[in-house]
């Protein structure tokens, strides 16, 4: 749309297994600063759409854009390059690290992959500090250096969006990251989400529904494969396909 900056458009998405419609020609426009959900039943094409933003799958038809860019056809780790991170609905720490070694490991990559990685002791130092700000920015700093496998689940989730931020990402998509995390301490998680810096456009997979409501600008709103709806949650809430697509199917 004019005078929106969007950081991360999809148009036309479509991805077929075999004779499944996992992604129905699918458009999303995400801002810059983001908060937007994306909603819908098991099975909806949740995951899939995420992963063909990312790269981990390729779409059957339809263009993805970064800041304009086509990316369509980029692998992963380019993507991730350009400004595109992710986490995953599953743990993917190496538990036997503190969380300030794991993060810091990330900072190097990304230095490295920018070609920086042999300006050597200053380099490391600054990769230090900046991995213990964005420990600071996820409320960790104070279980740094902890082993992984000593922290609570949700301070772990935690730490699986500090190794994203790691790469410095415009945008960040979150697939469930409160999946395992006691229902009393996900809004907490969520408030350390939103409270992410402002240029950070994030695009988050949640099921509870009081979460999604509280802490989601916008709402995108997947059945089938199909975008059937995207809106601010006032209108997601009150919207009578939406209430049939939860209520009908036993959701609260
Ligand atoms: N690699 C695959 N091969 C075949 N079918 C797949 C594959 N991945 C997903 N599917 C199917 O595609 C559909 C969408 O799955 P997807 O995981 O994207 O849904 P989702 O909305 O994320 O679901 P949930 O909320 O349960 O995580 C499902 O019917 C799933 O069984």
């Amino acid at each position: 749309m004019a005078g929106e900056d969007i950081v991360l458009r999809a148009t036309g998405l479509t991805k077929n297994f075999g004779k499944l419609d996992v992604t129905r020609d699918v458009a999303i426009a995400l801002p810059r600063g983001a908060r937007h959900a994306l909603i819908g039943p098991n099975g909806a094409g949740k995951t899939t759409l995420i992963n063909l933003l990312t790269g981990q799958l390729q779409p059957d038809a339809g263009r993805i854009e970064l800041e304009g860019g086509d990316i369509t056809a980029l692998a992963p780790a380019n993507r991730v390059r350009l400004g595109l991170s992710r986490t995953f609905q599953i743990n993917t720490l190496f538990p036997d690290l503190t969380p300030i070694e794991a993060v810091t490991l990330a900072v190097l990559e990304r230095q490295r992959c920018a070609g920086q990685f042999w300006r050597r002791l200053a380099s490391h130092n600054e990769a230090i500090e900046e991995s213990f700000t964005i420990l600071g920015q996820l409320g960790l700093a104070d279980v740094a250096t902890r082993t992984t496998r000593t922290l609570p689940y949700g301070q772990q989730r935690l730490l699986e969006i500090a190794l994203a931020l790691a790469a410095r990402p415009r945008v960040l998509l979150l697939d469930e990251p409160a999946a395992g995390v006691p229902k009393d301490e996900s809004a907490a998680l969520f408030s350390v989400i939103a409270a992410l810096p402002a240029d950070i456009s994030v695009l988050f997979i949640e099921h509870d529904m009081d979460i999604v409501f509280k802490f989601a600008s916008r709402i995108i709103v997947l059945v089938g494969g199909a975008v059937l709806l995207e809106a601010d949650p006032q209108t997601v809430r009150s919207d009578p396909r939406v209430r049939e697509v939860y209520l009908g199917r036993g959701h609260d």
